[in-house]
């Protein structure tokens, strides 16, 4: 029998690819009929100013969840790096595609060091401009916002000398020359990781779900989160963290920065699937650790 399920998203290129896939991956498990619902979030509405300052926490779910809860749709498809690590009462991710390629790609150059003194990068990103200043204090971070073919076109048009995008976001739009892959900065928690999120109570969607999931993917991800949780960080904060399955445990990679870079503190941790306490307890080894430049970042 096919069920008809509403699936709200973001009408941004990236997001709508986003939901296309997770439709694909329904209709493929079930047989399903998938209708994409796009829809705007504070953070589509309002382009010109810094994230940071647009305030108010889940500026890309907000809009997703209140049609979710309200029953206009039936799950919403996430980039997991934007979702906030507390969910609204009542919503739970259900399932996590298999991640893609986690890295950053670094466009306008091919490597950091390839860049020219006081060179300027355009990133709205405070994990990206920290851990640039960290490696090249000398180099500038402005602010650059929008799609990834406006932040490529700035590149282009000489507006700014360089940019980071995330490999799994330009591989999806097709874009898998554009950039070089930076092996050696640790990523954004959840990167390369799409999610879905369903109705706690609405047992039969999950259920459909549960065929879509990818576990290790799934149990990696929420490592990453636990671990900004405990920091009491959201997607704006200075933090990256990249969890990986290694012979049946979890690794966990983690790094704070100020926000312009002047102090970092990373550190490791190993765990069993499905016991993140580790992740919380290394968040708070780093944060006791960490100089008053990070520590004031979180509360
Ligand atoms: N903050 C925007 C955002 N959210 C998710 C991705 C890329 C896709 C992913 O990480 O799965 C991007 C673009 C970027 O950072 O380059």
């Amino acid at each position: 029998m096919t069920k008809s399920l509403r699936l709200g998203t973001r009408g941004s290129p990236l997001a709508v690819i986003q939901a296309e896939m997770v439709a694909a991956a329904l209709k493929k498990a079930h047989g399903c009929l998938v209708e994409i619902v796009t829809l705007k979030t504070s953070g589509d509405r309002i382009q010109n100013r810094p994230l940071a300052e647009i305030g108010g926490k889940a500026v890309w779910t907000k809009e997703l969840d209140r049609a979710l809860l309200a029953g206009e749709t039936d799950l919403s498809v996430h980039s997991m790096k934007d979702v906030e690590s507390e969910r609204p009462e009542g919503l739970g991710i259900a399932a996590i595609l298999e991640r893609a390629d986690r890295r950053d790609r670094l466009i306008g150059a091919e490597r950091l060091d390839a860049l020219r003194e006081g060179a300027i990068i355009g990133t709205s990103s405070p994990r990206r401009a920290a851990q640039l200043r960290h490696l090249r204090p000398d180099l500038k971070t402005v602010n650059l916002r929008g799609n990834v073919a406006t932040r490529m076109k700035a590149v282009d048009s000489g507006q700014v000398d360089a940019t980071l995008l995330a490999a799994a976001g330009l591989d999806r739009l097709g874009l898998v020359d554009v950039g070089h892959a930076l092996d050696d900065l640790l990523p954004a928690p959840a990167q390369g990781a799409v999610g879905i999120d369903a109705r706690e109570d609405d047992l039969k969607t999950r259920n459909l779900l549960a065929a879509i999931d990818h576990a290790e993917t799934h149990e990696d991800v929420l490592v990453e989160r636990a671990f900004v949780r405990a920091l009491g960080g959201d997607c704006h904060s200075p933090v990256a963290a990249a969890a990986r399955h290694d012979n049946g445990r979890i690794t966990l990679d983690a790094a704070l920065y100020a926000e312009d870079g002047s102090a970092c503190v990373t550190g490791s941790c190993h765990m069993a699937v499905g016991d993140a306490d580790p992740a919380i307890a290394l968040a708070e080894t780093l944060l006791s650790d960490a100089p008053p430049s990070i520590r004031e970042l979180f509360t």
